[in-house]
């Protein structure tokens, strides 16, 4: 399987504090991917490293293969929307895209025309006077014009409203669907990820909590719920998360099929927004043997 970006215990820091340490996993090719975590967790950084903007401190990354830093030629690969959509905002639409088939090589201003004129999205006007969902739109179809083979969008929805959120997800979705783009995008937004990525990377202060395929990370976790302070049932690997009221424990534990149901537990489905909140709540899983008891 080709991956589109790889990270080998990469780390970088800002004077002796580290943005991002030992980071290590893989995103193959063809896969739309969301970056969660909490402000600070080390995203941006992330981002700015497989970008090139930065280069590592320790460890590796790459892109299809290549370390992106300096390199030109593996930085045309890569489509990057940074946090804010920062466009120069006394240019119109127009003139950007304009701009960028001055820029870049493979240039496709066809793209970007038609997709921001299908969005009503006014060509001649600063891009400083329109909404920001449109100015988002805009920054989108300008990163899509340079058809990457990875697209990187830093909280590309942060500052849009409900409606405008769903508007730019769909167009995102829609995009790269005809595409072979490689999507990894950053986001708070837990409650959208179910129908946007297929692949999940969970950061928490400058460590990744979790890493992989969302079908296989829900297939190898189960929601338990039992008497209180029982042992968690037998073929559980690791209790990620433990909560309690005076009667009951819910248990987020990583395990394959258990064997049989145990006696006092019920097992129900873990949703993608319960895995996160359990890998985010906890800096350190826990070994079962250890203390698996968390008062929540
Ligand atoms: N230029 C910088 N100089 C010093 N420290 C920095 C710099 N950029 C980021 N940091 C620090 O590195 C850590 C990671 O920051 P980063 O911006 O990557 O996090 P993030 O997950 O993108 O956060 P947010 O969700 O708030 O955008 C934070 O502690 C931040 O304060």
């Amino acid at each position: 399987m080709e991956q589109a970006l790889e990270a080998e215990d990469l780390g970088k820091r800002y004077g002796r504090a580290w943005a991002l340490r030992d980071c290590s996993f893989e995103l193959p090719a063809g896969r739309v991917a969301a970056l969660v975590g909490p402000n600070g967790a080390g995203k941006s950084t992330l981002l700015h490293l497989a970008v090139g903007l930065l280069k590592p401190d320790t460890g590796r990354v790459r892109v299809f293969g290549r370390e992106p830093h300096g390199a030109p030629a593996t930085l045309g690969e890569i489509g990057f929307v940074a946090q804010d959509t920062p466009l120069y905002r006394d240019f119109t639409a127009r003139e950007l895209i304009s701009l960028g088939g001055r820029l870049n090589r493979r240039w496709d201003a066809a793209l970007a025309r038609d997709r921001l004129s299908a969005l009503g999205i006014p060509p001649d006007r600063p891009v400083g006077k329109l909404s920001g969902g449109q100015r988002a739109q805009v920054a989108l179809a300008l990163a899509l014009a340079k058809r990457p083979r990875l697209l990187l969008l830093d909280e590309p929805v942060a500052a849009l409203d409900p409606l405008a959120r769903r508007e730019f997800m769909q167009a995102l979705m829609g995009a790269v669907a005809e595409s072979e783009t490689t999507v990894l995008f950053s986001s708070h937004l837990l409650s959208e990820l179910e129908r946007t990525c297929d692949h999940l990377i969970v950061l928490q202060t400058a460590h990744v909590q979790l890493s992989g395929s969302v079908d296989e990370l829900l297939d190898g976790h189960r929601l338990l719920v039992g008497p209180r302070d029982a042992a968690p049932p037998d073929g559980v690997e690791k209790v990620v998360r433990a909560a309690h009221t005076e009667r009951q424990s819910t248990l987020l534990v990583r395990s394959r099929a258990l064997p049989a149901p145990a006696p006092g537990w019920t097992e129900r489905e873990v949703s993608l927004e319960d895995l996160v909140l359990a890998y985010l709540a906890d800096t350190e899983t826990r070994d079962v043997e250890t203390a698996w008891e968390v008062t929540a």
